[in-house]
């Protein structure tokens, strides 16, 4: 076994600026670990609001307002996952945590242990070690940011090989915006002579097709024009 997951998803009564404090939460929880649910939101609730304020650095470093995506973030997604990858005995050919691969959403607030093993492929194609630094999160660009930003943000290919000889924990926080809204491009990332580069479509339309992609099941997903 590569490694095992719990996966939850955005709740409104965790949100403290929910927009629908009403909204059916989707996650399914157990009911016999006391404290489980609510320890984890704890958490998932500060990163959801830091997750908020670094879309506001993002826009300021693309040149555009620091409210500009405040819209995209009223209903965000927030998936969350905890990882636990047991201690592996690896060759060189079977040494996978998890193969290489980019995220869907916007950006990825990574959590791990001491344990090292995640890996971000460089621009020059190299894989280089995010060896964890007591105090901070390794961040991730992921597709959806880099289609609206027409490729100026590029999604980061990272993979996980736990060879340290020990279990390895992480918890990376899934960050998107908004899934009913167009993944537009930002108007400084666009011009005559950068066109847009990708099919607009909404974040919902683009997770499905992509989530159907992995699944192996060809999907038509019609364009919508902006
Ligand atoms: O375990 C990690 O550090 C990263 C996990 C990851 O890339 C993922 O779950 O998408
Ligand atoms: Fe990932």
């Amino acid at each position: 076994m590569a490694n095992e997951a719990f996966n939850w998803a955005y709740d409104a009564r965790e949100d403290p600026e929910a927009v629908d404090k009403d909204e059916k939460p989707i996650s399914i929880w157990p009911e016999d670990l006391s404290g489980f649910r609510e320890e984890l939101f704890a958490y998932h609730t500060q990163l959801l609001q830091l997750s908020r304020r670094l879309t506001r650095i993002f826009a300021l470093a693309l040149h555009l307002p620091e409210d500009y995506f405040d819209e995209y973030v009223k209903r965000p997604e927030a998936g969350m996952r905890i990882l636990h990858y047991p201690e592996q005995e690896h060759s060189a050919d079977e040494q996978q945590g998890i193969g290489a691969h980019t995220d869907v959403e916007c950006f990825t607030i990574v959590t791990q242990d001491d344990s090292g093993g995640l890996e971000v492929l460089s621009k020059s194609g190299r894989w280089i070690k995010a060896d964890p630094v007591p105090g901070s999160f390794v961040v991730n660009i992921a597709d959806c940011f880099m289609r609206q930003t027409n490729d100026f943000f590029v999604s980061t290919v990272h993979r996980v090989i736990n060879k340290s000889g020990k279990e390895r924990y992480s918890a990376p926080f899934f960050f998107g915006f908004d899934r009913k809204k167009l993944l537009e491009p930002v108007p400084t990332c666009v011009s005559d002579e950068n066109p847009m580069k990708y099919p607009i479509m909404t974040g919902g339309e683009y997770y499905r097709w992509r989530t159907n992609k992995q699944k192996g099941t060809p999907v038509e997903v019609k364009a919508t024009t902006a």
